[in-house]
């Protein structure tokens, strides 16, 4: 059954491939044909030309296998190309599949899921699954698997009581693993769970070493990671002992078929049953066998850890976003009538909070400001505006369309937000306000930098507008960021400006000047301001103060 969903699953990914893989089979064929017949012509090499000493023969069956061997040398490095590049173009595949899978997916799931975690599914699980199952796994599998076949072929060929008898042992010392190998991939699965969660300590701890620096957490920190590292020792024992184990059981088994052959063949030839070519012939065949045996059982524990990993994959795969489109979704046109929560209530999970019982409306040109103390839900009303998530009851109306039968692209695509964690990508001050809108030119650029107060500190720069910020714009001063994220929410000439504690890093001077430009921009467009500030609330056409997740003033 795993099986089928293995193969299933992984054929998805190579499927656009098929025929650069039927070519490297054919290679890999060809490699394991020429393999069984250098071993076999051991016997025509005795038995037809060196007991009766016939040269020509001698030197025509030699010649021929000089040809073959540079065809073995050619083909083979035609292998080895064609799987690499298959290897780069699979992985590049999945990892495609799983970062257009990511975009798709709601808040909901990156709030449960942590950035290290995925991040090491996307970069280690994938490359294991290509280590273990294309690398090591199909290559190897129809390499070793031919090898094998056509050296059984070649066996039977020479004396068919000798080839069953090896068909009988091989085939039990194949068999005996099955159950530790399903075994071995639940503990595989484990381990790169542990790994996950290993890259997100890192990754976590990276980000916060502001805190931890200043709150002297540092042994703390190396004693937990430590305790972690501990955890992974264990699962990793076990997970690497019960691969090498489904590697080597049958290794052993074959170690005894092979001497029960032997000793059987050692007594037909006493009794001329078989020739000395034969039997010598039968033991090569037998060792490359074994060879093959190991190839393929040394390849397990790759591929162990590669079905895992794609097992892990399937898991984000197998996400479906919280919140999408209605089959029947349509486009909102531009906001012209008024938004209205109708009874809305929503909260994060069963024990968490929200919003409760919210009714409240705004209308175009408003310039609304949400005020409350710290965990009140202001920000739960911009996540539920902006369809991050959906209300568990009541509904919000865009110009009378329910929110859920509208197109998510239609509604964003009117929507400018500051959010309270200003996020800047590492790339130049331009590329970062263009994000607000990809068509936007230069000049459309910097004068949403006007407006956001910052063009002349962007002309300060070394590089002017294509100045790098740095990774999360951790280059800028906490205001500079803001406002660079201001401009990025203006290029965009949203219908419906969302400001989340958007001016809270700024000195007094700079806010008052933003506020004179967002008053400004208010009378074209809608305003929602969400502020600690009281004083803020004198701007406003209507404010809404709320008070655990409902609101208790409207005015
Ligand atoms: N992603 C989340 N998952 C679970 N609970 C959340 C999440 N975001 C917010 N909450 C909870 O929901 C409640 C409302 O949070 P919200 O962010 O809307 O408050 P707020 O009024 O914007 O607060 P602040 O002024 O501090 O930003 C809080 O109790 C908070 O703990």
């Amino acid at each position: 059954m795993e099986l089928i969903w293995f193969f299933k699953t992984l054929n998805k990914y190579i499927a656009s491939y098929k025929g650069q893989f039927i070519l490297l089979f054919i290679c890999l064929i060809f490699d394991a044909a020429f393999d069984s017949v250098f071993r076999a012509s051991l016997k025509f090499i005795i038995d037809a030309a060196i007991v009766p000493q016939n040269y020509s023969l001698l030197v025509l069956i030699l010649s021929l296998l000089v040809v073959g061997a540079i065809l073995y040398a050619c083909i083979g490095l035609l292998g080895i190309f064609l799987g690499a590049r298959l290897g780069i173009l699979i992985t590049n595949n999945i990892r495609h599949s799983l970062f257009e899978h990511l975009q798709s997916l709601s808040m909901e799931f990156f709030g449960r899921r942590s950035a290290g975690d995925i991040v090491n599914c996307l970069i280690a699980d994938v490359q294991k699954v290509e280590n273990g199952v294309i690398t090591m796994g199909l290559t190897v599998v129809v390499l070793e698997l031919s090898n094998f076949l056509f050296s059984l072929a070649f066996l039977f060929l020479l004396n068919w009581q000798l080839a069953l008898l090896s068909l009988i042992g091989l085939t039990l010392c194949t068999i005996a693993p099955i159950k530790i190998a399903s075994l071995a991939t639940e503990v595989g699965y484990k381990l790169l769970q542990k790994e996950g969660q290993i890259a997100s300590v890192i990754e976590e701890n990276i980000l916060s070493q502001t805190v931890v620096k200043i709150f002297g957490l540092e042994n703390q920190m190396t004693k937990d990671f430590a305790t972690d590292l501990n955890d992974l020792k264990q699962v990793y024992v076990r997970a690497t002992f019960l691969s090498y184990l489904v590697q080597k059981v049958p290794m052993i088994g074959f170690v005894l078929t092979q001497l029960i052959v032997l000793s059987i063949g050692a007594v037909m030839t006493y009794q001329n049953i078989i020739s000395v070519g034969t039997l010598a012939s039968f033991q090569v065949l037998m060792l490359g066998l074994n060879l093959n045996i190991l190839g393929l059982t040394s390849s397990l524990p790759a591929f162990i850890d590669g079905v895992a990993g794609l097992q892990r994959i399937s898991d984000i795969l197998s996400e479906t976003p919280a919140v999408q489109d209605a089959a029947d979704a349509i486009d909102l046109p531009h906001f012209s009538s008024e938004i209205n929560f109708e009874d809305v209530t929503f909260s994060y999970s069963q024990d968490r909070g929200g919003v409760k019982n919210l009714s409240l409306k705004i209308r175009p040109g408003d310039f609304a400001v949400f005020v409350g103390q710290s965990g009140a839900g202001k920000s739960t009303i911009v996540n539920l505006l902006t369809r991050f998530y959906e209300p568990d009851k009541g509904r919000i109306l865009f110009d009378g369309v329910d929110l859920r039968h509208a197109s998510i692209r239609s509604l964003r695509s009117q929507i400018g937000l500051v959010s309270q964690d200003v996020i800047l990508f590492n790339s130049s001050v331009r590329e970062n306000i263009r994000m607000g809108y990809l068509e936007a030119t230069d000049e459309q650029v910097e004068a949403a930098a006007k407006d956001a107060e910052i063009h002349q500190f962007i002309l300060s720069l070394p590089q002017g507008y294509d100045t790098l910020v740095g990774d999360r714009g951790g280059q800028l001063s906490g205001g500079q960021r803001q406002r660079i994220a201001l401009a990025r929410a203006l290029v965009r000439n949203p219908a419906i400006l969302i400001l989340d504690e958007a001016t809270s890093a700024l000195d007094p001077a700079t806010e008052a000047k933003i506020l004179t430009t967002i008053e400004h921009i208010s009378k074209e467009r809608t305003v929602i301001f969400i502020t600690h500030r009281i004083a803020n609330a004198l701007l406003a056409d209507v404010t809404y103060v709320m008070e655990n997740g409902s609101l208790v003033v409207s005015d």
